[in-house]
């Protein structure tokens, strides 16, 4: 059952994702606020990301003939309404009392599918069972391969369609936003699917560093990659990609998919833009695996400019949060059904059909388009 006691009307005047974050803001506690918005250190890499799509212009196209237009699509094999999804985004109890169940019921209603992250604030069965649409559990990888199992067969358990292996955020990113806020887990919040798990501490020595003697010395590498690609039938897809290079050993580990992606500007500030990154990996990858995008996604001709730089799909992160927080699972069905009504419209006013027809024709003049650096 999902908790009925957080906010669950849509305010009058609320009709973009812009408008959800305004009012997120205004509600939340500033320190919850500041782990929900913060960026990697200054934030440029945040800022980059919708600098490149406001960039980016379209090439409007009219009088097409759009019967049986549709947003419906396929990914790893299955299909989906719309090419949006729900990204992973821990925690979710911060910004409602309902937390993931409230998500999974929006993004049902919404006919989206949702990516539950290892640190969310419900278990996963939990969420699985209120579930009317496809799941994919994002998994960061455990100290030990026999604990990282343990999550990968109770997803198996419960349902879940696929595996996201999240792989660049081995380290926390220099939250400085949520260190000016002494941003702290309320007790009310916790990562209940990893409770009592082993995790890394320092072992660092006065002038030693706390990263290199310690935090990293369970961090996952290309041969876990590889072993877990062998433990589960379940397509797995990376995330956290923004190399060529290691796309390409992506490759070469078996993964189904890849997701571009740089944490939404959270983890190493001044990578470049999400749709720079795109462009670079969609160019090694040359179409063996889809490609999903995420990192600053807030409008429906943002989802039309990554389908035409190389995605298959979208997925969005922040607005989650803020959805949530200002209407539940209410909001979380409005925010998406924003997306998919401005995408209709997007691709009405392009000419695009289907979204297999969106390719870099839509793009004015082309994909060099200002606001991508060369
Ligand atoms: C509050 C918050 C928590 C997040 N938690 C996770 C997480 O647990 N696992 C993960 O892979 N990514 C996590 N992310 C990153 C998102 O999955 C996604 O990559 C990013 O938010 C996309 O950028 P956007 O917020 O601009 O849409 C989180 C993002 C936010 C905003
Ligand atoms: C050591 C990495 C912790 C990441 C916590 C959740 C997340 O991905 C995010 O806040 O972003």
């Amino acid at each position: 059952m999902s908790d009925t006691s957080g906010p669950s009307e849509v305010p009058p005047g609320v009709v973009s994702l812009g408008d959800y974050e305004r009012h997120a803001q205004a509600i939340l506690p500033a320190d919850a606020w500041a782990y929900i918005s913060g960026a990697g250190a200054d934030g440029l890499t945040r800022r980059w990301n919708r600098e490149a799509f406001d960039g980016m212009r379209l090439a409007g196209r009219v009088l097409a003939d759009m019967t049986d237009a549709g947003t419906d699509t396929m990914l790893m094999g299955m299909p989906m309404s719309m090419p949006v999804l729900v990204a992973p985004v821990a925690h979710q109890k911060l910004a409602h009392p309902g937390g993931e169940v409230a998500t999974v019921l929006g993004a049902s209603a919404a006919r989206a599918w949702m990516c539950v992250s290892t640190l969310a604030s419900t278990t996963l069965e939990e969420i699985a069972e209120a579930s009317q649409t496809t799941l994919i559990f994002q998994l960061y990888m455990q100290a030990s391969r026999e604990v990282t199992l343990s999550l990968v067969r109770r997803a198996e358990a419960a349902g879940y369609s696929a595996l996201m292996v999240t792989v660049d955020a081995p380290v926390n990113g220099v939250r400085n936003d949520e260190q000016r806020a002494g941003f702290r887990l309320p007790p009310h919040v916790a990562a209940v699917n990893v409770q009592g798990f082993p995790t890394p501490s320092s072992r660092a020595g006065p002038g030693e560093s706390p990263v290199f003697k310690g935090l990293l010395d369970t961090a996952p590498t290309w041969s876990d990659i590889e072993w877990l690609r062998q433990q589960t039938t379940l397509p797995v897809m990376l995330k956290g990609i923004t190399s060529p290079h290691d796309a390409e050993r992506a490759l070469s580990c078996g993964v189904d998919a890849i997701a571009v992606s740089n944490h939404g500007g959270r983890t190493l500030d001044t990578l470049p833009s999400s749709i720079e990154a795109l462009l670079a990996v969609a160019d090694t990858v040359r179409g063996r695996v889809p490609l999903v995008l995420d990192g600053g996604v807030r409008r429906g001709t943002d989802v039309l400019k990554a389908l035409a730089c190389g995605a298959s799909a979208v997925m969005v992160g922040a607005p989650v949060m803020h959805a949530l927080a200002v209407a539940g699972p209410v909001g979380i069905v409005h925010m998406l059904t924003i997306l998919r009504a401005e995408l209709e419209a997007a691709m009405a006013l392009t000419g695009c059909v289907r979204i297999d027809a969106i390719d870099e024709e839509i793009l004015w003049p082309g994909k060099d388009a200002p606001g991508l650096r060369s």
